[in-house]
């Protein structure tokens, strides 16, 4: 009797850790639950500001090269002459939008934006994005920290990927409101160097009913060099 209780639990162990590893069950549990279930229920070392404290992580800082800060000068005058707004930008997305969090003085959030996960200034992503409305087109002027390397002394491609989604997504959401990207598509022509400033632009090419259709390109700083084509589809939710 021992013997099969012994088993029963060691049967039972192996399919719920079975169980654990299919992600057709994460992901129902996302769907029925909500992002704040499927969070793991260990305590996270995270910590948010209030929101009187808020960061925003898209001004100047001393991790900041003088391309970088060059560049946010130049769009910064744009600005003030009304063609460009600079995005602010907080390390969680709740922070972004208010609107979902009534309680915004103190959101209850155990997670961190990706691109604003780190709290050490200039070892991860160091971006700004402004914004033109008129031409539906983002400007991120972008410094990869060396915890971004992929090949030896050079930005990952994952890292690069993850700057044209951003920049992309804001591009999507404030041409056209809550969007998922649906399809990413990307040529990497010419590596990056780690440190190095560059600029993603991107653009809405058309919209058809839900879908958004964008197109980027990151160059670096006098834009001779072209390092990144991509496409993205984003789809209204
Ligand atoms: C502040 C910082 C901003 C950062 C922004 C970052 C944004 C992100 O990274 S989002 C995370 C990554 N994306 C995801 O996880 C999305 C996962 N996918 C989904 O949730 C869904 O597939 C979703 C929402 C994209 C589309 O689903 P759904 O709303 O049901 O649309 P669906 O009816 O299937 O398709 C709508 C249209 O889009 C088209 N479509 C959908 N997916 C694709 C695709 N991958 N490729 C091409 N077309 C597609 C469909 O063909 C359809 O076209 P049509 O209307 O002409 O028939």
């Amino acid at each position: 009797m021992f013997k099969f209780s012994v088993r029963l639990i060691k049967g039972l162990m192996q399919v719920t850790a079975w169980l654990q590893e299919q992600p057709v069950l994460t992901n129902l549990l996302y769907r029925i639950s909500g992002p704040a279930s499927y969070l793991p229920s260990r305590d996270l070392t995270v910590t948010w500001p209030r929101a009187e404290e808020h960061k925003d992580f898209s001004l100047p800082n001393s991790s900041w090269s003088q391309s970088m800060r060059n560049l946010y000068n130049k769009y910064m005058e744009l600005s003030q002459q009304g063609s460009w707004i600079r995005l602010p930008s907080y390390n969680a997305t709740v922070t972004h939008f208010t609107e979902q969090c009534p309680n915004s003085a103190k959101p209850q959030v155990t997670t961190r934006l990706f691109t604003r996960n780190l709290d050490v200034e200039g070892l991860g992503f160091e971006y700004v994005v402004f914004y033109n409305q008129a031409e539906q087109r983002t400007v991120c002027i972008f410094q990869a920290g060396p915890y971004l390397e992929g090949s030896h002394g050079l930005i990952h491609g994952g890292a690069i990927a993850t700057i044209i989604d951003s920049t992309a997504g804001i591009c999507a959401i404030c041409t056209a409101g809550k969007v998922m990207t649906a399809n990413l598509n990307i040529n990497y022509r010419s590596p990056i160097v780690l440190g190095s400033t560059a600029e993603v632009q991107c653009r809405v090419d058309k919209i058809e009913d839900r879908k958004i259709f964008l197109s980027a390109e990151i160059r670096n700083v006098d834009g001779q060099v072209l390092h990144t084509e991509a496409t993205i589809l984003f789809v209204q939710v």
